[in-house]
């Protein structure tokens, strides 16, 4: 695979304001004016992480506009990695939504945010449901990385922790987001000046082996609990990579170790 990941759109978070990388002239035009001139009210009723998820996803509602609606370039299917993950827009529509693994709580919330401020912002006959946003925003959720000015996990990190810096921007990157997540990567990335994702191997990785990024900083979370609750609360499933599988092995050792002779 390309050692680099494009984007599907990127957007720069700096000194609390948002600035898009591309797309922005036609955003504002077509479809950011009701989320531009809401935006004040959005910040004072919602949460800042909501507004940014509503900005991210008109930007990604933009570029599917902007792409159906013009001739495409090139004919799809030129490169070797489009047959299987799509490309533009249907790279971010093959993307998974793991809508049953949201709680009930999350989904119910994100759909007061679709019905009050991203009914009507994708036009005719380019219009979606509630459910198909609904659905768009929790694909933004699940797949969209934040960028930060240092490597994320690289391996020698584990024993001298180099924090990875602020987020300066987020941006969901279609490819990249088929990477399993491991507390023991074999690859670390980080955006380079156009905004691609660059993934650089962190040890020799064999011929078939999974490339394995990790989801997070492993610099902040570093015991098996600690985690392990990470990932449940903030990406919905349980780690079973191989870090995970042998501290909680040897954990159960040490449990089983400490029962009374004849337990
Ligand atoms: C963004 S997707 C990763 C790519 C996905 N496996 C695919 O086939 O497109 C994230 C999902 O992959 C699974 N996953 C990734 N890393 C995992 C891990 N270490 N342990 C268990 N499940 C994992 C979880 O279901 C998670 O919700």
């Amino acid at each position: 695979m390309d050692p680099t990941s494009g984007p599907y759109n990127v957007l720069i978070t700096a000194s609390g304001r948002l600035f898009g990388v591309t797309l922005l002239a036609y955003e504002l035009i077509i479809h950011g004016i009701n989320l531009s001139t809401k935006a004040s009210v959005i910040r004072q009723q919602e949460t800042e992480y909501d507004f940014i998820t509503l900005w991210h996803v008109v930007r990604l509602l933009a570029g599917r506009d902007l792409e159906m609606r013009c001739k495409p370039s090139r004919t799809p299917g030129q490169l070797p990695w489009e047959k299987d993950w799509g490309r533009h827009w249907k790279a971010v529509d093959m993307c998974c939504s793991y809508l049953s693994s949201w709680p009930e709580s999350q989904l119910k919330h994100w759909k007061r945010l679709v019905d009050s401020y991203l009914i009507g912002t994708a036009l005719p006959p380019l219009s979606l449901s509630a459910t198909e946003l609904l659905d768009i925003v929790c694909k933004e959720e699940t797949n969209t990385f934040g960028l930060y000015p240092k490597l994320t996990g690289p391996l020698y990190m584990i024993d001298q922790p180099v924090p990875r810096g602020d987020s300066y921007g987020l941006g969901l990157y279609p490819r990249a987001a088929r990477f399993n997540h491991s507390c023991l990567p074999n690859v670390s990335h980080k955006p380079d000046e156009q905004g691609r994702m660059v993934y650089t191997a962190a040890r020799e990785i064999s011929a078939g082996e999974e490339a394995l990024i990790t989801y997070f900083d492993l610099t902040q979370f570093t015991t098996l609990e600690e985690r392990q609750e990470h990932v449940q609360v903030h990406f919905r499933f349980s780690c079973d990579c191989s870090r995970c599988t042998q501290e909680s092995a040897e954990e159960n050792l040490l449990n089983i170790e400490s029962l009374p002779f004849g337990f």
